[in-house]
């Protein structure tokens, strides 16, 4: 192991001037802040966009906003992205016009489809970067940007959805011999580059995995990331106020709860560091001397028995009844097949002797639902189908959870005389998270008594 940090800021820890330079402190405070890896300028207000979405913006011809339904044209969109970056340089006092340039030539595109929307979409970190290393190396710290086209971070021709591919990790490793050396490399987070050479980006959010495979690739002591909150709360903070800050959790953990809802670190970011046991520490830029949530391979469990209660919105359940369908072999199979072929993302199934149902991303179902009921109708035949829409599902996690069935009493009951009907219930394989399908009009009170009478 080497006692490189890699550090990934977030685009609310980079979204302005005052803000990179709180990211400029807090490299300099430790010697082995080498690798810096760096998102879009997030919204520095709560009435702005972040510059990401404006990117897709401009790359959808307006619909990415449309779809939202806000209405931003893509010429606002541009003016957005420019205006932005032109206030952060003279902030910095940074006179850098070929910078501008250059990005005004890159909002006028002509690639199209998916490395079209790739393309746009990479441009908030790429210049962001470069600003950065700007800022870093004016002020007096040796710094270079380093480009994911320049040292070969190699991702899969998957445009939208890219993964990182093997021989990237022998490049990130020659990086950090060569340039972290010699001064700090400051990586724009979320995209890289096909063998091809053209951009495709991660999915949203997808500076964290930036970060995580940038620590796996260099092996690093640590991999910090660097956001606007001081850790990882055991519930989203805005609608649980009295939610604290969780100090450890295994990547399991992280790992159950982001999937369930816990925005705040990407999904598969933990992943490359679970392999390599390189711990992640979740901080605030604008709380520096917080410690934040460490997230490692193993904690106590008796420490904190259940660490958070996640939650997930937009969830519909497809329900299929049909007289002996648990005696059809194969026939769970073929209804998760459909749900592929649709690029549909599927939950849990619970399933009994005569009905199914599938919890979905509801989302998916937009302008698939007709196609998919004739489809499911002609080759499955049910008896009934029916579609229930908005749904949360509420997961408490915790390794203490494990051959303790005392909280699932305790959250149910409590539910109960809340008189909060409850839509499905399902304990996970593992048996260190449980989860409870609501109504959404009532997840957020839902949310609440879970965390009081499970946590808080
Ligand atoms: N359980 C949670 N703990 C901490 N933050 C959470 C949680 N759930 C949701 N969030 C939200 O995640 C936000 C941080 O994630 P994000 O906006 O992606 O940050 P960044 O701009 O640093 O990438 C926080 O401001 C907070 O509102
Ligand atoms: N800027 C990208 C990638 C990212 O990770 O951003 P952030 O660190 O602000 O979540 C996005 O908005 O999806």
């Amino acid at each position: 192991m080497s006692e490189l940090i890699v550090s990934k800021f977030g685009g609310s820890s980079v979204a302005t001037a005052t803000q990179i330079k709180k990211v400029r402190e807090i490299v300099a405070d430790n010697p082995n802040r080498r690798i810096v890896v760096v998102s879009a300028p997030g919204r520095s207000q709560a009435s702005e966009q972040k510059i990401t979405d404006h990117l897709f913006n401009i790359a959808t011809d307006g619909a990415h906003f449309h779809e939202q339904r806000i209405n931003i044209p893509v010429v606002d969109s541009k003016r957005a992205v420019v205006e932005r970056f032109r206030q952060i340089l003279a902030d910095l006092e940074l006179s850098d016009d070929t910078l501008l340039d250059s990005l005004r030539a890159d909002l006028e595109c002509k690639l199209t489809g998916e490395r079209r929307i790739a393309f746009l979409a990479s441009r908030g970190e790429h210049y962001n970067a470069r600003v950065i290393a700007a800022h870093f190396s004016q002020s007096g710290m040796a710094a270079e940007a380093c480009l994911p086209e320049d040292f070969g971070f190699v991702v899969s021709e998957q445009f939208l959805d890219a993964k990182l591919l093997n021989d990237a990790y022998g490049n990130v490793q020659r990086l950090a011999e060569t340039t972290c050396s010699e001064c700090i490399a400051v990586i724009p987070g979320f995209y890289g580059i096909t063998p091809a050479g053209e951009v495709a980006v991660f999915s949203r959010g997808g500076s964290d995995l930036t970060g995580g495979e940038i620590a796996k690739g260099v092996d690093a002591a640590s991999y910090e990331n660097w956001t606007d909150v001081s850790g990882v709360f055991e519930a989203d903070p805005r609608i649980v106020s009295e939610a604290r800050a969780i100090p450890r959790l295994t990547f399991k953990e992280i790992r159950l709860l982001s999937s369930k809802g816990f925005n705040v670190f990407h999904l598969n970011a933990m992943l490359p560091c679970k392999e390599r046991k390189i711990p992640i520490n979740i901080r605030n830029t604008n709380s520096p001397q917080d410690p934040g949530t460490v997230i490692l391979s193993e904690r106590v469990p008796e420490e904190e028995a259940i660490v958070g209660v996640a939650r997930l919105d937009n969830v519909a359940y497809i329900y299929l009844e049909k007289d002996m369908l648990g005696e059809e072999i194969g026939f769970t199979a073929e209804l998760l097949g459909i749900l592929r072929d649709f690029n549909i993302q599927t939950f849990h199934f619970p399933t009994d002797k005569d009905d199914i149902a599938v919890l979905v991303n509801q989302d998916d179902l937009t302008g698939a639902i007709n196609d998919l009921r004739r489809q499911i109708e002609a080759k499955l035949k049910p008896d009934e189908m029916d579609v229930v829409y908005n749904l949360s599902i509420l997961t408490p996690v915790g390794l203490g959870l494990q051959g303790n069935s005392y909280p699932i009493v305790d959250a149910l009951s409590a539910l109960g005389k809340a008189h909060i009907p409850i839509a499905m219930i399902d304990q996970s394989p593992s048996q260190i998270c449980f989860h409870i399908g609501v109504q959404q009009s009532v997840a957020d009170d839902a949310l609440k008594i879970l965390y009081r009478t499970l946590i808080g």
